[in-house]
């Protein structure tokens, strides 16, 4: 498969502070590639690199095999929305996208279907300074799909927007990925990625941890655990703990059970003739795996002065 965006030793600075250090990875079309970190962990710099807004302290990014900058009508190639608070307030929505279609040779027929796609199709004569924060990502999500480009880019697109908006990006990600479009979407949570994202690009201080799919990360993170329930937990602790299982007590009489999947306590249980009334495996959740991969890496975290 074509890698469409593709990062290659990237560096940035500012000053002393490196945003990004030797990252690297690809995004492919036809998905949905969440990427996730922290807060300051260097993804808008890393969007901004990809867009050439700023300029790499070394090692290079390209789109499609050319920087970004090289393209000269770059809305029809790359979409992006970067920060919704970005907009002129004195315009309204309409002449917004119409400035953007101008500079970008694309035909303004087109700022009414986008304004109709991101449900804004009533308020386009309204000035951008009243629209509320879920309206203006609306906006910016508008803006980026005005060149029908091939490749998006979206920062953060969740912010302020409601339990229906949520849902409603996650089916237009979903759509443009279906469509064969390279899709890149920041966020610094994984709850929200967990339902919307093939792959994942993780970083942490500006460093590359994971560049997997979902499925991959969530099979790395395992490390899950077997829950059994049973009335002769006095014969099975210590065969399982023979084998090298720890078991520490749970609920209702429950045993935890890590370093054995189920398949191998149920055999141990029948060797042993020991009845079971429950066997379940159960694994950590996708935010628990990102939380604990990137606890080293949070810039600042809760309660904490550093
Ligand atoms: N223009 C700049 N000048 C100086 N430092 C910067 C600049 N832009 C970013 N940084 C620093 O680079 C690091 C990465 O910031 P960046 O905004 O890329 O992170 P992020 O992952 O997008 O975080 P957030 O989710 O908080 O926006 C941070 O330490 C930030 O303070």
């Amino acid at each position: 498969m074509v890698a469409v965006i593709e990062v290659h030793e990237l560096t940035k600075r500012y000053g002393a502070t490196t945003a990004v250090r030797g990252l690297g990875f690809r995004v492919r079309p036809g998905r949905v590639t969440g990427f996730l970190g922290p807060n300051g962990a260097g993804k808008s710099t890393t969007l901004r690199l990809i867009l050439g807004l700023n300029t790499a302290t070394s090692g290079r990014v390209t789109v499609d095999g050319r920087p970004f900058r090289d393209r000269p009508r770059g809305l029809r190639h790359v979409g992006a929305l970067l920060d919704a608070g970005d907009v002129h307030g004195g315009h309204s929505a309409r002449t917004h996208l119409r400035v953007l279609a101008r500079g970008n040779g694309i035909p303004y027929a087109r700022v009414d279907d986008v304004l109709a796609e991101v449900g804004l199709a009533e308020v386009a004569r309204r000035r951008v300074g009243g629209f509320s924060l879920g309206m203006r990502q609306r906006l910016g999500i508008a803006a980026a799909l005005l060149g029908d480009p091939p490749v998006l880019l979206f920062d953060e697109p969740l912010n302020g927007l409601d339990p229906e908006g949520v849902r409603w990006v996650r089916g237009l990600f979903r759509r443009l990925a279906a469509e064969g479009r390279t899709v890149f979407v920041s966020s610094h949570l994984m709850s929200e990625m967990e339902h919307t994202a093939d792959d994942l690009v993780v970083i942490g201080r500006g460093e590359l941890i994971a560049a997997e799919s979902l499925a991959a990360f969530a099979a790395r993170a395992g490390g899950g655990a077997v829950t059994v329930r049973t009335p002769d937990a006095a014969v099975l602790t210590p065969s399982l703990t023979a084998e090298g299982a720890s078991v520490v007590p749970g609920d209702g009489g429950r045993l935890l059970v890590s370093g054995l999947d189920a398949a191998r306590v149920g055999e141990l249980a029948l060797r042993h003739h020991v009845v079971l009334h429950e066997l379940t495996t159960t694994t950590p959740s996708l935010e628990e795996a990102f939380m604990e991969l990137t606890a080293a890496d949070v810039q600042y975290a809760a309660g904490e002065a550093r």
